[in-house]
């Protein structure tokens, strides 16, 4: 991996105040390793007391509104999770999309949104399992990303690879098409961005454990992982950050 390894736990729709126990022993296994970036978005609720005592690792956001405030019941702004502590958020997450009836033009407005409040922006892109069935994994997430990565530049931006089909399955694609993919992906990122395309990292997500780690993250152009279940705990999400670290250290 050229670029720092940037590994990232999405605990979803889980964690109570119990759960910032788990957090806190992640944040020691960050600060063991210091080569790799750490991050963990939380749910909401838990931003503010997870980044007040974060030392290591960066907190973030799973989502974020595009404007900055107004009558948007139920939504958070880029600012508000700035003014929580978060330093990144996630966007376009399957989930959204899927559940949420995100568009392409509804991620791009957010990313725009948090990079203007000073987050970094971890923007997903995935095939569903037809799309990928039907020969158009690689157009459907060219797609998504000339839809929704900000025009602007490509400061404070990456990018998850994350096949829908392969999120909480247990089942991943194989170390080819990992590598076909994220191929392709770069050579978008390039068209868009130019030379800055390079240095933006990109993350696999679907299914990363202590198990697969090491071998999904030692594919070419893969910059590091979005991971949800094996985020949970810091036994596993530790193995998967030293799994990086060792791939670093050759
Ligand atoms: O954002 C994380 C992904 O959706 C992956 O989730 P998973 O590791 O539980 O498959």
């Amino acid at each position: 991996m050229a670029l720092r390894p940037y590994i990232v736990g999405n605990w979803k729709m889980n964690g109570l105040r119990a759960t910032l126990a788990e957090a806190r022993a992640i944040d020691r296994v960050a600060a063991r390793y210091p080569a790799v970036d750490v991050g963990i978005a939380p749910p909401f609720t838990l931003v503010h007391a997870m980044a007040e005592e974060a030392q290591a690792m960066a907190v973030g956001g799973q989502d974020v509104h595009a404007k900055p405030s107004g009558a948007f019941t139920g939504n958070i702004s880029a600012p508000m999770l700035e003014d929580a502590g978060a330093r990144f958020t996630i966007v376009g997450h399957s989930e959204r999309r899927s559940l949420h009836g995100e568009s392409d033009g509804d991620v791009q407005a957010k990313a725009v949104a948090a990079r203007a409040a000073g987050l970094g922006v971890i923007l997903c892109v995935g095939e569903t399992e037809a799309e990928r069935d039907a020969g158009q994994a690689e157009a459907v997430v060219s797609g998504q990303l000339h839809g929704s990565l900000p025009k602007e530049g490509a400061e404070g931006l990456a990018v998850a690879y994350e096949p829908v089909w392969a999120i909480g399955t247990g089942r991943v694609p194989s170390v080819e098409d990992v590598a076909a993919m994220h191929r392709a992906i770069r050579a978008d990122l390039v068209a868009i961005y130019g030379d800055a395309g390079k240095g933006v990292r990109i993350l696999y997500g679907g299914s990363v454990n202590a198990g697969n780690a090491s071998e999904l993250l030692g594919v070419a152009d893969v910059g590091g992982a979005l991971v949800g279940g094996a985020s949970l705990t810091a036994e596993s999400f530790a193995a998967i950050i030293n799994a990086a670290a060792m791939l670093i250290e050759g």
